[in-house]
């Protein structure tokens, strides 16, 4: 309960007998527990309340026989009759029944001049028959009053209308409406301010009237986070007693004291309401995140850990991954190492680093995954960062680290949450990471290993022309001398490709990664004096036994490209998709962030995280099912967060275009018909078996006349919200924002490729598929993207992008090794016709290399980098 000052004339209306707001009482009423439902009046009053609301206004009930029952029962408990009944309904006829059912003075709850000044005053002088005080909702016939200006108009002109014909001026209660804050919609930001205010001058022109309001409205955006809404309540309450609040509508048990809400929240809190700051919102809104899912139960146990020593309750935040009191227990620890002679280093040696021992245990044994690591992570980077200007203060020495590792994507590579995920494992399990971020050249990763004295250089890439790139910072490193170990990992690397052409470039120790979750073994390995030279060892034999066995491995049988073009695809050319219904380009500016969210494929956002399994089952998993349960949480909290502050804009753009197949060629006319784009594919050429065509995309168009369309969707505005995680030590978040920016492209993907079929294209405008048929990929056509196995070359981009004129109609841009930029984006082609499929081009021979160099103008060299994982 508050209890200070400011509350001793405040008088708290109970909430719980209201079948609107009480889930427990609609049930009671409903299945007619009247005794039990007289019980929870008792205990409302029991808790503190001095008036109770009582509501019956629910679609399946007799609302006017509930009310009438409900007081009569109440009537006949002196312990509940001795506060005041509010009687609370939106029809007249159910507060005139519950009117002659009081004894005491009842209150209506409520009239307005939402009908006008005749009904108004009607149920005005009822009320005043009946000696009841009314609450007036600032409501008029224009509707409800949202602004200061508004609320104070309509409150006055009706205490004038009301003290006009002689209703006493202390039986008026003024409800100026308490909206939701903290929405992320900006007109909603005065909300809570406007609301005190407008208190405060009703209650100077109004004398003796008194103002109240439902509370719970305020906190609206925070349902199912019980720590926030209380909070929030308190810190208003605070504010609006000292205005001139009265009373309010509110959970009696659910109040805190001012006081002991914990300062950073509470601060946020007041910044909201009181509306201090212009990111007021977004910083509450990120705080909430630390407090939310906590249920009564949890609630109970959380409080029961904040009553252990300090060092446990350390350890228990980092397991836990709970970082909202992380500072202050930090602290705490401080000052009791300080208190006994010790140095503020001894907290991240000893507490800290105990429970992140605890941590690294529990994932080395497979106990804890990586959502949960990076949490506690998260946790203790807030504790170091807090004890940092204290050692520097002290001009003592930092934590030496176990290591140091310079992280890098490479050059021409844009992609980062893989490497940010290992970035943070390595981090809290005690290696200093330097990480360099994406698009790093290779002169700039050798220099900063060079001056941080790195211990090892750790690369990432995620599209295949990073696989050269990793190949020249190898070269690189090779002729400088460097003998730092170097490690690999990301979507497209392999071991294969690690042996085949890295680990020959370096004379080093190179280590391909498989995953996030190997990158600590590997480090600690390769740092161990009694493991590293044995690791070093065991590795590059591996290496040279998967390079002993590709050479001796048998290579499929190539035809010759002739031959191969001999064997294609003859699509029934009959069957292909009629002309477009809208030809051209169509630009998407703003897609519905809430449409797409139903079109989101969460398995590859779980594998992201290293959990593997499909989408639900993986949520009832036996083993990862309670990590995946709590990620899923965590990734709805935050998208219901990026649609409602709008954080992210979903822009596309689909385009259609006569064309017909020349050879493996699509050669499209454009617009005036003269100019003409011609998209070179390539043709698979290892020798099938039986019937099996060597397919190339070009033989789903028809030479004599066909369509092609094309796509670029991207997801914007990720920026400004991954520097503020970032700057509050919030990897987790910012990984998790990442993450759900590409699940919103590949949504957006799926979603034009639909409405390309459906409407735009519309070749199947009946189809109606669920979304597990979409994922299944059940539509008739595809959407290859460059850089996938059936159109690997990623430089027909730059193609695809001029014909869509994509920089402009959905702000994407390409880096020179063709990644798309921002990095949540998917481009492709569409092909309409039924008998379109995925495939994988594979190997290709010499010939194919050299004629498809000439096709696209450019040398061998330049058409070996691009084709080189289709080569070797
Ligand atoms: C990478 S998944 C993305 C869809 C998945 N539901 C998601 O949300 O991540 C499938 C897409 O990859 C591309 N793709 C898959 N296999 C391909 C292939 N063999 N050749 C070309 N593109 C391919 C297509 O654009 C296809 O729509």
């Amino acid at each position: 309960m508050m209890s200070d000052l400011t509350t001793a004339r405040f008088v708290n209306i109970g909430e719980r007998t209201n079948v609107t707001g009480s889930a427990r009482f609609k049930k009671l009423i409903l299945g007619d527990d009247y005794e039990t439902a007289v019980e929870v009046a008792r205990d409302q009053v029991e808790n503190g309340a001095q008036i109770i609301d009582v509501n019956m206004d629910e679609g399946l009930l007799d609302a006017e026989k509930a009310m009438t029952t409900f007081l009569k029962l109440i009537a006949a408990e002196p312990d509940i009759a001795r506060v005041p009944v509010m009687i609370d309904s939106s029809k007249w006829d159910v507060i005139e029944a519950g009117l002659k059912c009081v004894s005491g003075k009842p209150i209506v709850n409520s009239i307005s001049m939402k009908e006008g000044e005749e009904q108004f005053l009607d149920h005005a002088r009822k009320c005043m028959d009946y000696g009841a005080a009314v609450v007036v909702m600032a409501f008029d016939e224009t509707g409800q009053a949202d602004t200061k200006d508004r609320k104070v108009e309509i409150c006055s002109r009706a205490y004038d209308l009301l003290t006009g014909i002689g209703f006493p001026p202390e039986d008026i209660i003024f409800d100026p409406n308490i909206f939701a804050v903290a929405t992320g919609i900006e007109e909603h930001d005065r909300y809570g301010l406007d609301f005190i205010e407008a208190v405060r001058e009703i209650k100077q022109r109004c004398p003796l009237a008194k103002t109240s309001g439902g509370l719970s409205n305020l906190s609206f955006s925070f349902r199912g986070n019980e720590t926030v809404r209380r909070a929030m309540h308190s810190v208003f309450l605070f504010h609006a007693i000292p205005a001139g609040l009265d009373m309010a509508i509110v959970n009696a048990g659910q109040l805190d004291v001012y006081d002991q809400i914990d300062p950073k929240l509470r601060e946020a809190c007041e910044d909201v309401i009181l509306m201090r700051r212009p990111d007021a919102t977004e910083r509450l809104i990120e705080l909430a995140e630390s407090y939310r899912g906590k249920s009564a139960a949890d609630e109970k146990a959380a409080e029961e850990w904040r009553g252990w020593p300090v060092q446990r309750r350390l350890e228990h935040a980092l397991v836990k991954g709970i970082d909202a009191h992380v500072v202050e227990d930090t602290e705490e620890a401080r000052e009791l190492v300080a208190a006994s002679g010790g140095r503020p280093i001894e907290v991240i040696e000893g507490p800290l680093m105990d429970g992140m021992n605890v941590v690294g245990d529990l994932f080395g044994s497979g106990k804890m995954f990586l959502p949960q690591v990076v949490k506690s992570a998260r946790v203790m980077k807030k504790a170091v960062a807090h004890l940092i200007p204290f050692i520097e203060a002290e001009k003592e020495e930092g934590a030496k680290a176990k290591g140091v590792i310079v992280m890098a994507t490479v050059k021409g590579d844009v992609h980062d949450i893989g490497k940010n995920i290992v970035g943070v494992v390595l981090q809290c399990n005690g290696y200093e990471v330097v990480d360099l971020g994406v698009m790093v050249p290779w002169a700039k990763i050798l220099e900063t290993a060079r001056e941080v004295k790195a211990d090892m250089i750790g690369l990432s890439g995620l599209i295949t022309p990073s696989l050269d790139e990793m190949v020249t910072v190898a070269e690189e490193m090779q002729a400088a001398g460097m003998d730092l170990p170097l490690l690999i990992g990301g979507a497209t690397t392999s071991k294969v490709h690690t042996a085949l052409r890295i680990d020959k470039a370096y004379d080093g120790p190179v280590i391909h990664v498989l995953d996030a979750s190997r990158a600590v073994g590997v480090a600690s390995r390769l740092l161990s004096d009694t493991q590293r030279d044995e690791f070093v060892e065991s590795t590059a034999a591996d290496y040279v036994k998967v390079r002993e066995a590709r050479e001796g491995k048998a290579q499929s049988v190539l035809l010759s490209l002739e031959e191969a073009r001999a064997n294609f695809f003859d699509a029934y050319l009959s069957d292909k998709a009629a002309p477009p219904l809208k030809p051209g380009v169509h630009a998407f500016d703003d897609w519905s962030l809430a449409d797409l969210r139903d079109y989101i494929d969460w398995t590859p956002f779980f594998r992201a995280w290293e959990l593997h399994g499909t989408y639900p089952k993986i949520l009832d998993d036996e083993v990862v099912g309670e990590t995946a349960r709590q990620l899923k949480a965590d990734a709805d909290a935050m998208l219901d967060r990026i649609i409602e502050g709008k954080w992210l804009t979903a822009r596309g753009v689909a385009g259609f275009w006569p064309c017909a197949r020349d050879g493996d060629d699509v050669t499209i006319h454009a617009g005036d018909g003269e100019t003409h784009t011609v998209l070179p594919f390539l043709r698979q050429q290892v020798k099938k078996s039986r019937e099996r065509a060597n397919m190339c995309l070009a033989d789903f168009i028809d030479p004599a006349g066909d369509w092609i369309g094309g796509f670029a969707v991207g997801i914007h505005g990720i920026e400004p919200h991954s520097k503020r995680f970032l700057e509050d030590k919030d990897d987790y978040s910012d990984i998790l924002l990442k993450a759900l920016a590409d699940r919103f492209a590949e949504a957006f993907a799926e979603r034009l490729h639909q409405h390309v079929r459906t409407d735009l294209w519309g070749y199947a405008p009946q189809e109606q598929l669920t979304n597990e048929a979409l994922i299944k990929e059940e539509y008739r056509g595809i959407r290859p993207a460059p850089g996938y196995p059936a159109c690997p070359d990623h430089s027909l981009k730059p193609i695809l992008f001029d014909l869509l004129d994509v920089e402009a109609n959905a702000g994407l841009t390409l880096t020179e090794n063709f990644a798309m930029w921002p990095t949540a984006a998917v481009s492709g082609f569409y092909f309409g016709h039924p008998e379109a499929e995925y495939f994988g081009v594979a190997r290709i021979g010499r010939g194919q290399l050299e004629d498809y160099a000439k096709r696209r103008g450019v040398d061998i060299a330049t058409a070996e980098r691009w084709l080189r994982p289709n080569l070797d």
